[in-house]
């Protein structure tokens, strides 16, 4: 059964103040990869505050079909039992990931070095999503489609490299998706792995591969880029992780607050990773109060705690270098400039294209059937803010979370309500957002 069999549509309306202290759950990225990395590693792995979302969950079955012992230990305790470098079994069934990604594009690359075949699938939403990106890398390696749809899409087959070759690849868009699969398929390969991305995306796989032991150079490559090099055939050994909280599902609940008159929302523990957090810098110019305190940095990752208060925002231009560290939190940007004063122009969104829906067009969709004036030209987006926003409208989430939390943090206070077609695949990345919400104050019935 997908979500979509069964829509529950939901409406947002404003209900005054927010107010509280939260933890949102565990990072996604973090998540996929520390299951990812526990499955390849020799002993045990030990994650505490692993997200608990379908897309994690998908990632974690995933594994123990290629091998690993998976097991759920307690809340967000998990601990896996990998194979080591190359050590993947042949899955006797399709890996089937939902409507991640993530979790599909870096087990690509992570069988892509085990000689074994795996069939991929998802959604009808992974469905449609560009593998080619993926594929290009993986066979310069020694990788083999086997069978695809058409246009190199799910569901597809791989025949993993029986000797994989080292490659040095300069990645076409920044996209920590790609740059994670030709690290994780140049683990089994002899010799040095290369990427070179244009423009840093989020480096958590970098970061984590060092954490389980492997060697890894990143140097800076021109003006926003960088060059990783990863020394291949490494023994990883299991680690403990400890995942931050989510700095993307945070910007759900932090743009409520800054919206919502008089609101005065803390949110503990999110991951402060500056590859991760172009929004908060935007918002900040727009306005917002977002005081940070309690910095630490005993997790591999910093984070800190942020105080968030009801701010009047202000429009703002958002440079195109930007995009890579807040690719997904545009939708709910986009939700902060109609409320803002003046005209937001967000530059460069044109990865927006390829995410769960085509987030340019779905996003422009929800803030105009409520009533605020957009447009997109080329691949810019222009909301003009009125300080406030109509509402009445019925958005269409089409099978991606976070149309679905966005339009609900629009309706927090929006003139009359905000309503989606469905609730469903919030539960993706963040399975407590209703009552959470709810806690602090909205009123979604
Ligand atoms: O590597 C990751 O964990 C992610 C990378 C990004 O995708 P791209 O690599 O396609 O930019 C992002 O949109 C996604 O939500 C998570
Ligand atoms: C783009 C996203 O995820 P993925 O690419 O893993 O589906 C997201 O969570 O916004």
């Amino acid at each position: 059964m997908t979500h979509s069999d069964h829509p529950t549509p939901l409406e947002s309306r404003a209900a005054g103040a927010l107010s509280g202290r939260v933890r949102v759950p565990g990072d996604k990225s973090i998540s996929h990869r520390a299951l990812i990395l526990g499955a390849l590693a020799v002993g045990e792995t030990r994650i505490s505050g692993l997200l608990e979302g379908e897309d994690v969950l998908n990632t974690a079955k995933a594994m123990a079909a290629l091998g690993a012992r998976v097991e759920r230990t307690g809340e967000g305790a998990w601990s896996v039992r990998g194979v080591g470098v190359g050590g993947f079994k042949a899955p006797a069934a399709p890996l089937d990931f939902g409507n991640s990604g993530t979790g599909c594009r870096l087990a690509m690359g992570a069988v892509a070095g085990c000689p074994i075949a795996a069939t991929f699938d998802g959604d009808a939403s992974l469905r449609s999503r560009p593998m080619r990106r993926i594929l290009d890398p993986l066979e310069l390696m020694g990788t083999r489609v086997t069978s695809s749809a058409d246009g190199g899409r799910l569901p597809m087959t791989l025949q993993g490299a029986r000797d994989p070759l080292p490659v040095v690849y300069r990645t076409p868009v920044a996209s920590a998706q790609i740059k994670s699969a030709v690290l994780l398929a140049g683990l089994s390969a002899p010799g040095v792995t290369t990427v070179i991305e244009q423009e840093a995306s989020r480096d958590h796989t970098e970061l984590m591969l060092t954490h389980f032991g492997a060697h890894v150079v990143t140097t800076k490559e021109g003006a926003h880029g960088r060059k990783i090099a990863l020394t291949g055939q490494p023994e990883l050994r299991g680690a403990n992780v400890i995942v931050p909280a989510d700095p993307s599902s945070a910007a759900f609940p932090i743009v409520a607050a800054l919206i919502v008159p008089e609101s005065d929302v803390t949110l503990t523990d999110i991951m402060t990773n500056p590859l991760r957090t172009g929004l908060f810098t935007t918002l900040r110019e727009m306005g917002a109060s977002i005081e940070e305190s309690h910095q630490r940095n005993d997790a591999g990752e910093p984070m800190a705690q942020f105080r968030v208060r009801a701010s009047q925002l202000r429009g703002v231009t958002v440079p195109p270098e930007r995009a890579p560290s807040m690719i997904d939190e545009y939708l709910v940007l986009a939700v902060a400039a109609a409320y803002a004063e003046g005209v937001t122009t967000m530059r460069g969104l044109q990865e927006l294209r390829v995410k769960e829906s085509d987030r340019l067009e779905a996003t422009a969709d929800m803030l105009r059937v409520n009533g605020v004036e957009v447009e997109i030209s080329g691949d810019d987006m222009i909301v003009v803010g009125k300080g406030h926003v109509p509402g009445g409208g019925l958005v269409a989430t089409h099978m991606d979370h976070r149309i679905a939390m966005s339009a609900l943090v629009m309706g927090t206070a929006s003139d009359t309500p905000v309503k989606i077609d469905d609730t469903g695949f919030i539960a993706t990345s963040f399975p407590d957002f209703i009552p959470m919400m709810r806690g602090l104050g909205a009123d979604f019935s």
